[in-house]
Parts: structure tokens; sequence; C-alpha cells
């Protein structure tokens, strides 16, 4: 009787996120409460203008008042908080706390550090309570229609909160939900982060793939638009590459193409940073996102590369290539610069996954990822085989179907990075997935030299060729050191 009229689910924070999940819920059946805080003169009416325009006679109930909001709810109650990350959402726990009652359920869907998660879940359980630390992907299209939802933390509340997040979630092309169970603590929005450090790397290596086909080859707008367009029909067919097709062929309001009066300075909310930081902190290479990162930060540097381009003219040689073959080069390029940088998050999340353990099944974060979210793609499916296979591969790139792409796509790549560093045009992604495919596949690589020059001068000692593995060496180079070696950890 105490849940009678109470809702199904509270959600907190009503900007573009929040909003359309909102929706989402009610229109597959659940009655939802919903909240914005109000800062007078700053944030006032966002509940009252939800209500009375895309809520208004929905199955949604608006809250100013924390309160009344949270005693609306059927216990245990399910309160999904879609803030922006950070600060926000721990002083919302702190507000939440009081009025909660043993058992209740808090979900963090916004995209939140993986280490504020772990804190956030063992101080709500410390309360009684239980945290879920969701990463949503999908944006506004996704929030509405189907995200991709990546839930951890808790393992108690997903019983519970598997419902409703399931029926929000897109469904991949064999029917199953985008969102399956992660792994404890902060893993769920780890994975998310590592989806967003891909979702950066795959930007990157499609607006390279559009800078070589503009400033090699001289394709318009029209003309770029048809080969991804293309390329959409293939193996590359994936949301992004389908939306690039879209933005090209985009009209301006005031005439032209909006690509070409959009500013080329990119923004950045710090989930890329994350994961190359992170990728540090386990000591994996992911190159490709830090590539990436890196790009953005130095696109945001616009005076600085104006001034520098004056001063350093780029050779760029007239467009005499041939478009068929230039456009199949960048075609490898791009794919197999792809495969690199999912193969290297994937071997970041297996770390992470061991460090943690976490006992993460990186099939299903593949399978979860085939629907609603931003990297959404047909080859997916390709990397959830490969890790379902009975022979699992010790990197995503040595499985066998991979093995065979990237034989395949060598040649065109190469050729392509070659042909891009020699008109002086950036390729950072191309080259530095090349790079890193080059160096993996380098039995012997000069780090005998680095180590050597670190024992010079630090007597940091080496392993030797001609000795067991776990065995370290120190060398008086000059002839008058002494025996002390420094310590062989790795940090
Ligand atoms: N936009 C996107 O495509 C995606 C976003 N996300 C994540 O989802 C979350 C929401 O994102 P989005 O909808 O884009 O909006 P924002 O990231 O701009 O977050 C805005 C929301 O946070 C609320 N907020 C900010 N500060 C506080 C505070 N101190 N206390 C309470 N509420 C606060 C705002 O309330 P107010 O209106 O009062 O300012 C508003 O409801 C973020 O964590 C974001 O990273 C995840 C996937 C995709
Ligand atoms: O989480 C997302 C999609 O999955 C967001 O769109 C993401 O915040 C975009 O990141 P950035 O602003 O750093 O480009």
């Amino acid at each position: 009787m105490a849940n009678q009229n109470k809702t199904d689910i509270g959600l907190i924070g009503l900007a573009v996120m929040g909003e359309n999940l909102a929706l989402n819920m009610e229109s597959k059946g659940w009655h939802v409460s919903v909240y914005n805080r109000t800062v007078p003169g700053v944030e006032e009416g966002v509940v009252d203008r939800f209500m009375n325009g895309r809520a208004k006679g929905k199955n949604i109930e608006g809250f100013t008042d924390i309160k009344a909001f949270v005693d609306s709810i059927a216990t245990p109650r399910k309160i999904m908080m879609m803030v922006r990350a950070g600060s926000p959402v721990d002083e919302l726990m702190e507000q939440l706390f009081p009025l909660l009652s043993p058992g209740d359920i808090l979900i963090d869907g916004g995209n939140s550090n993986y280490e504020d998660t772990n804190r956030r879940v063992e101080l709500a359980e410390s309360k009684g309570f239980l945290f879920v630390g969701s990463g949503v992907s999908g944006g506004e299209e996704g929030a509405l229609n189907g995200a991709s939802i990546m839930p951890g933390g808790s393992e108690q509340a997903w019983p519970e909160v598997k419902p409703i997040l399931q029926s929000i979630a897109a469904k991949a092309p064999d029917g199953t939900p985008c969102c399956q169970w992660v792994g404890p603590a902060g893993s769920g929005h780890f994975v998310k982060m590592i989806h967003n450090g891909i979702e950066y790397g795959d930007m990157q290596l499609i607006a390279e793939a559009y800078w070589v086909m503009k400033k090699l080859l001289d394709l318009n707008n029209e003309e770029m638009a048809d080969v991804f367009a293309r390329w959409n029909e293939g193996k590359l067919r994936s949301y992004l590459i389908e939306i690039t097709a879209n933005i090209l062929r985009h009209k301006d309001k005031a005439g032209g193409y909006l690509i070409d009066k959009i500013l080329d300075a990119a923004g950045q909310k710090g989930t890329g940073k994350w994961s190359v930081i992170n990728a540090m902190e386990l000591g994996m290479p992911l190159g490709l996102i830090a590539t990436a990162v890196f790009e953005r930060s130095l696109s945001a540097q616009k005076d600085l590369r104006r001034l520098a381009s004056k001063q350093f003219q780029c050779q760029h040689t007239q467009p005499i290539y041939n478009k068929v073959e230039l456009v199949k080069n960048i075609f490898s390029a791009l794919y197999a610069s792809k495969l690199v940088s999912y193969a290297q998050g994937f071997a970041v999340l297996q770390r992470a996954s061991d460090a943690f353990a976490w006992h993460l099944d990186l099939a299903s974060i593949a399978r979860m990822w085939r629907g609603g979210c931003i990297i959404r793609s047909i080859f997916l499916n390709d990397i959830a085989a490969a890790f379902e296979a009975t022979d699992k591969p010790k990197h995503l790139l040595l499985a066998p179907y991979f093995k065979e792409e990237m034989k395949t796509l060598l040649p065109g790549w190469k050729s392509l990075v070659a042909e891009a560093m020699k008109e002086e045009l950036p390729v950072p992604a191309f080259s530095s997935a090349l790079n890193y495919f080059y160096s993996l596949t380098s039995a012997d690589l000069p780090a005998n030299l680095v180590q050597a020059q670190r024992d010079y001068f630090g007597a940091h000692t080496f392993e030797r060729k001609d000795e067991l593995r776990g065995q370290f060496f120190h060398e008086n180079w000059t002839g008058h050191g002494g025996d002390t070696k420094s310590g062989t950890y790795n940090v």
C-alpha cells in the first residue's frame, strides 16, 4: 500500500540527456518523477518548461522540491542522476542521503570519472544504499530512442534496475538490449570512458580521411559525402561515418555548406584525456586515442597555428592523384587504424579488468556497443566474435579474421601515410596507428639502447638476451662507477 500511486523511477537533471531519457522511460510504460534544481536568478523554471512542453500529457510528474520528488517514488527507490560530472554528483548525493530509505538505489548516468564512482559505491553502501555508476551513450537521439547503457557498481541493484534500463536501451540487430551488467565498483564508468576514448579516435580518423580527400584530391563536400555514404554500406558501416556524410551535405541557412564555416578548434569534456591518463597508469599503449586528444588540443591553439603557418609554408603539390586509388588507400588507412584503436582500447579494458579484479566480459562489452552508442558499427560483431572464440587471441589484431584484414589493408595504409607525409599534410592518427603496428609486429626494438642509457646514467639495470628473464644486471660503463644498483621496479 505504501507504494500506491508512487512512480517507478526518479530522474534528476533535465538537460538534453535527462529530458530525453525521462521521455524514453515514459514511452516504455514507466511512471516517472523528474527533478531539476532551481538556482534563483540563474536556473529557474526548468521543470515547468519541461512539464508544460515535451512532458505535457505524459505519465511524468515534475518536482522542484527534492524531498517531494524523493517521496513520490516507490521503494526501493531508483533515482537516476543525469547531471554534470564531478562535484554536482557529490552535492546531489549529500542532499539525497537524508531523504532515502535503506536499499534505495542511486544511478549515476553521467560521464563520471570511474575513481569517483569507486568512492561513491563505497559511500552509498556504507549508508545502506546501493549505487550504480552507469555509462550512457547515444547523445540526444539515443537517450530518447535507445541508448547503450553500461551499468556497474552495487550488483544487488541489478535485478531492480535491469527491467527499466534494458527497456530504454537500444536493441542490437539480433534483438539483444545494449545494456548488460558490466561489473563491480566504477567498472561501468571505466568502460564508458574507454568507449569515449575510442569515439575520440574514430572522429580523428574520419577527420583525417576527410582532410586527405579535400586537400590531396580536391574533392568537394558532395563528392566526399558520396564517399562516406558508400563506405557506410560496407565494412566501415557505423553511426559516425553515416553522420559524417550528412554533415558534409548540410547547408548553412546563410548559404553554402555549414562545415566550411565551422571553426577548426575542437572542444573536449575530459573522457578522452582520462582514457589516456588511465592507460598510462596501467602501463598500456593507447597512442591513437592520445593522438586524438592532443590533436584536439593543438586544434584549439588556432592563433598559434595561424602564426606558424605564415612562417612555414607547407608544400602541397597540385592534386594529380588517381582518385580511385587514393580513395581506396584512404579507406585502408581508416579501417586499419580503426582496428588498431579498438585493439588498444580493448587491451586497456583487459588490463584494468585484471588489475582491479573486475572480470570484464569483453565480448559482452563489444556487443553492447553495437547499438545506441556513438561508436556503434558493424565491425563490433567481428570483435565480439574474436573475444568469444575458444582460442582467445592474445591481442585483437592477432585474431585470425583481423590478422587477414590487416595484411590486406597494410599496402594501401602505408602508401597513404607516406604520400601524406611527403605532401606535408598532417595525418597523425593514421601514422600513430601505423607506427604502433610496426612496433607491435617487431620482435626486436631499440629499447636495448634505452635500457643501456638508463643503466649508464642511473644504474637502473637491464636484463640480458643471453640470460633468463627477471635477472637484472648493472654495468660499470665508465670504469669509475660503483656497484650499487637502483631498484628495478616499474611505475
Ligand atoms: N550530451 C551528451 O551527448 C551526453 C552527455 N552525457 C553525460 O550526461 C550528463 C548530463 O549531460 P547533458 O544532458 O549533456 O548536460 P550537462 O552536462 O550540461 O549537465 C547539465 C545538467 O546538470 C545539472 N547540474 C549542473 N550542476 C549541478 C549541480 N551543482 N547540482 C545539480 N544539478 C546540476 C544541470 O542543472 P541546471 O539546469 O540547473 O544547470 C543540468 O540539469 C553529463 O554527465 C554528461 O557528461 C552522457 C552521454 C552523452
Ligand atoms: O559521452 C558522450 C557520447 O558518448 C558525449 O557526447 C561526450 O561527452 C562527448 O565528449 P567530448 O565533449 O569530450 O567530445
